[in-house]
């Protein structure tokens, strides 16, 4: 046995002291020896081993790992492998194989169970440590670094391909590819921080980024504690793991909590962050944002140190109690609230609050908004909208009366372009709104309206804003008519016309009845001819007219002569005939621009524009040729003659009272030159027109001051030579102008009422100087008072008469009154009548101026008189012709029971033929000038003064 060789060596003993068991195989390997012999191996007693394989006691599964036996003098690797124990247990053993020469194959066998079981517990701890480390996000590992500058990463698990896309083994050696990917920007940092880990040995903590094998940037962290190694090394264990999520989501919650702060300071509104208390009241302001210390006018800190009673208003009146309820149901609660700011300033704000839990305890975050500017905007538009309300009625309003007005109404923009019409302007023109909307209203122009009237429109638009006048337009159905427009120009606040109002009134309605008025008032009756009214109020525009335009016009006074022969021999439908027949001449004969008026009685006037001196004598010539044609009435044939008279404007008037009173100067200039003439106002005939009025003046004085006084003039019978009356004649002392003749002075208050006046005076002196003859004793003789026209016509005549001659108690037989033939063919006032009643009063009557007038014998037949008195002119220049005339007269006069007296006698041969004629009185300077009263008393006194001028004859 080799166990006896090994013991006989001396070397048993020691093997078997041995912890491990030495076995000695045979070359097939079989165990010849085992160590141990107590104990044996794996429980096999040593002799139960014997003759067994060394092989055949491993595990089946390991036995491709058993050494190969090896050659002599050698050994095999030490195996470890699991063998199988006598009950089938298995027993981790180290084995390993020698050849001792002459011992032959020795295994050497180490029951390694249990430091296998603590390995094989040991692996699988790490194992189990390295899949948890896999399961870990990131990189376990080891890094050690040399002070040469050598680092490798010992360990690390497979999370550092994940990290870094480097596999482990590639750094076990060398970590610089660990270092190859890291940002270039952080490398130099992170070798910092891990020398000074080194350094210090303190923990190696960082973050940084690194390009991941996809190019992204990563982030990376790490921590590890650093362990100095016996070699100068130190050795790190630690973790790295990407945060590049959580890097990026601390950015994001950075950048948004930046965000949020810079909205939470930034928004329009402030932000108040406060708690609520327990006893459910909010507690004092937590946070507060820049907006709310704004708003509020305190300081964060100041705001921070109150609470929301400190803040509110009394006068707003919150019901605290009602809005913490809103925010407890509802989370939220919006309201209106007057603050008091900081600096004591009232300031109304808009709340919004919101309750939430925040940490377990109640907060309120009140978003206040400061509406003092939307409360004022507020008022003003509630304001504004009072007023639109009230506008927007008055606009109604005034749209109403727009479209209801009977007034047309055009407005348009500045330049003049239709914006709206109404309905009434669209009923006046006939044109729609439409039609007209956009064009100038001038589309209604009639163009017979003269240019310079629209000058003078826009002219006082334009300095004054406002026109108004008549125009002429026409309709769209093309008829022209008159049109009242009144236009305003409409200006903005820059004082620019912004648009123009006009206002029209379609005339032709009023312009109907005005022509039916004027027809009416304005017309004569008789002619349809312009009344003198008219007539006047043409004069007075042309006037203006023409005084603008610096050019004259003439006023033309007609008055046809004699005409009352017309009324008074043919009645006076004849006349009147006559005189439209007169007026359709005048017409036919003036320009349309002339009118022709009558002013009344044949009394005519022509208003000639643009007329001067030389065109109106040249009318004047054509129309007295027109109107001197004879004109058939009924079987007659008559041919008057006219007198005009000429006023020129503007040198004779320039007004229509100081025109006409020119022309009425000079046509009865006209008619003193023997009528059938024109006659030019001239300064001399106004002179005498002066004149006039002032003897009518001094007249009237005159009554009263005694400047008047009776003349007489003998009556003389040419038969006897005896006075047989005397005629009383006007006599006047002017205090100025000396002795004025009645001839002077009696056509003037003939004009007016004061002949009357005289008359009056002239009876109650003639009377009265009767009465004062008779009281001298003197004989008692008729006297002849003067009688004009309108003292004839005075319809109390024949009483007044009466009256005086009772006043003065003269017999009427001692009266005899004188009136023209004149008087005695104006039938109007009926002269007949009236004659007769004063004959029956026994006043005897006289004509005067006999064959001066138109007499009929028949008519003249008719009268009650005594005397024809035959007229001066007749008897002063005794020619054939005049001879004759007297002669036919003492002879009518005869044979119509008149007795005759010729006037004017001054010559003893105008004596003889008037006595040879027949003629039974007369008067004349031949036998004496009229002579005032005393003296006429004296001729009285001798009866005999003229029988010597008579009896020679
Ligand atoms: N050349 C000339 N003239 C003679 C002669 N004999 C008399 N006369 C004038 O002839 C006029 C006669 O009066 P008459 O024809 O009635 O005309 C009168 C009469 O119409 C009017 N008149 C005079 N007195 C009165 C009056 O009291 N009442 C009215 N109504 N008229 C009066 O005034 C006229 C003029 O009166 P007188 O100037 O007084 O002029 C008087 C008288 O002075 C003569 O031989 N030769």
């Amino acid at each position: 046995m080799t166990r006896d060789r090994l013991q006989g060596q001396g070397v048993a003993e020691l093997i078997d002291r041995l912890e491990e068991r030495v076995l000695q195989c045979d070359a097939e390997g079989r165990i010849l020896f085992c160590s141990k012999s107590d104990t044996g191996l794996l429980g096999y007693k040593p002799p139960e081993l014997a003759q067994r394989r060394l092989i055949d006691l491993v595990h089946p599964d390991d036995r491709t790992a058993f050494p190969t036996w090896p050659g002599p003098g050698s050994s095999s690797p030490r195996a470890t492998l699991r063998l199988l124990s006598v009950d089938g247990a298995v027993g981790w053993c180290e084995v390993q194989l020698h050849h001792l020469f002459d011992l032959g194959s020795i295994a050497v066998v180490e029951d390694v169970s249990l430091r296998e079981q603590a390995r094989q517990q040991a692996d699988e701890m790490l194992t189990r440590l390295t899949k948890l480390a896999a399961k870990v996000p990131g990189v376990l590992y080891q890094y050690q670094q040399w002070p040469d500058g050598r680092a490798c990463f010992p360990f690390a698990t497979d999370g550092l391909f994940d990290v870094y896309g480097v596999r482990p083994d590639q750094v076990v050696t060398d970590a610089t590819p660990v270092f190859e990917i890291l940002h270039p920007d952080d490398v130099e940092r992170v070798a910092e921080r891990i020398q000074a880990s080194a350094r210090t040995l303190t923990t190696w903590r960082d973050s940084y980024r690194a390009i991941a094998p996809d190019g992204r940037t990563v982030w990376l962290e790490g921590e590890s504690e650093p362990e100095a190694m016996a070699d100068g090394s130190v050795l790190w264990h630690g973790y790295i793991r990407e945060v590049t999520e959580q890097k990026l989501a601390s950015e994001r919650l950075e950048a948004s909590e930046a965000l949020y702060r810079a909205i939470f300071h930034n928004v329009n509104d402030g932000i108040i962050l406060h708690r609520v208390m327990p006893d459910g009241r909010p507690g004092p302001f937590e946070e507060v944002n820049d907006v709310a210390c704004r708003i509020l006018r305190y300081s964060r800190d100041e705001l921070t140190k109150l609470a929301p009673g400190k803040i509110d208003d009394p006068e707003a009146m919150l019901d605290i109690a009602a809005i913490m309820q809103s925010l407890r149901d509802t989370g939220h609660a919006n309201f209106e609230s007057l603050l008091i700011a900081g600096d004591g300033t009232r300031i109304e704000c808009e709340v919004s609050a919101h309750q939430f839990e925040y940490r377990g305890e109640q907060r309120i975050l009140s978003v206040l908004r400061d509406i003092r500017e939307r409360k004022t905007a507020e008022r003003e538009l509630r304001q504004a909208l009072r007023e639109m309300s009230e506008a927007q009625d008055a606009l109604r309003l005034h749209a109403r009366v727009f479209e209801s007005t009977r007034e047309g109404i055009i407005i348009t923009d500045r330049n003049n372009h239709i914006l709206t019409v109404n309905a009434a302007y669209s009923e006046i023109t006939g044109y729609s709104a439409r039609e007209v909307i956009g064009r100038n209203p001038s589309i209604v122009g009639s163009g017979e309206v003269d240019k310079s009237v629209y000058r003078e429109m826009w002219r006082s638009l334009d300095s004054e804003g406002h026109w108004q006048g008549e125009l002429l337009n026409r309709r769209k159905d093309g008829s022209v008519y008159p049109q009242w427009l009144s236009i305003s120009a409409v200006r903005g606040d820059g004082d620019d016309v912004t648009h123009y109002i006009g206002w029209l009134r379609d005339l032709t309605r009023e312009k109907e009845i005005e022509r039916r008025i004027e027809r009416l008032s304005n017309l004569d009756s008789l002619t349809g001819l312009p009344n003198r009214s008219l007539f006047r109020d043409r004069l007075e525009v042309q006037a203006a007219t023409s005084g603008k335009r610096g050019k004259p016009f003439s006023l033309l006074y007609l008055d046809l002569d004699r005409f009352k022969i017309v009324n008074d021999s043919m009645g006076t439908e004849s006349g009147d005939a006559y005189l439209q027949k007169m007026a359709e001449r005048l017409v036919r004969l003036l320009r349309p621009t002339d009118t022709v008026s009558r002013l009344g009685g044949d009394e005519f006037a022509l208003l000639l524009p643009d007329t001067d001196a030389e065109g109106a004598a040249h009318l004047a010539g054509k129309v007295q040729a027109e109107l001197n044609r004879p004109h058939k009435i009924g079987d007659r044939t008559l041919s008057l003659t006219v007198s005009i008279g000429i006023a020129i404007y503007p040198q004779d008037g320039k007004d229509y009272q100081s025109l006409l009173t020119a022309a009425d100067v000079a046509v009865n200039r006209a008619k003193e030159k023997g009528r059938n003439t024109s006659e030019f106002f001239t300064v001399e005939l106004q002179d005498q027109a002066r004149r006039t009025l002032q003897i009518e003046t001094d007249l009237r004085a005159a009554m009263v001051k005694g400047e008047l006084s009776l003349h007489y003039q003998p009556k003389v019978d040419l038969a006897s030579g005896e006075i047989v009356g005397a005629e009383a004649l006007l006599r006047w002392q002017h205090p100025e102008r000396g002795a004025m003749s009645p001839a002077e002075f009696i056509p003037v208050a003939e004009e007016t009422d004061l002949i009357v006046e005289v008359g009056h005076w002239v009876l109650d002196a003639a009377l009265g100087q009767q009465v004062a003859w008779r009281e001298q004793a003197l004989a008692t003789l008729p006297v002849a008072v003067n009688l004009s026209v309108r003292e004839f016509r005075q319809p109390d005549l024949v009483d007044l008469i009466a009256r005086k001659l009772a006043e003065h108690r003269i017999d009427p037989s001692l009266l005899e009154l004188e009136i023209t033939e004149g008087v005695s063919l104006d039938d109007s006032i009926g002269v007949v009548e009236v004659m007769q009643r004063l004959r029956k009063l026994g006043v005897a009557m006289a004509i005067d101026d006999f064959g001066t007038g138109y007499s009929s014998l028949s008519y003249l037949k008719r009268f009650s008189i005594n005397d024809l008195k035959i007229d001066q002119s007749f008897v002063r220049a005794l020619d054939g012709d005049n001879q004759a005339i007297v002669t036919a007269i003492v002879g009518v006069a005869r044979g119509l029971g008149f007795s005759t007296t010729a006037e004017g006698i001054e010559t003893a041969e105008q004596l003889a033929f008037l006595k040879r004629q027949g003629c039974k009185c007369g008067q004349g300077y031949y036998f004496s000038r009229p002579v005032p009263a005393d003296e006429f008393a004296a001729l009285l006194r001798q009866p005999k003064a003229y029988t010597d001028l008579i009896s020679p004859v």
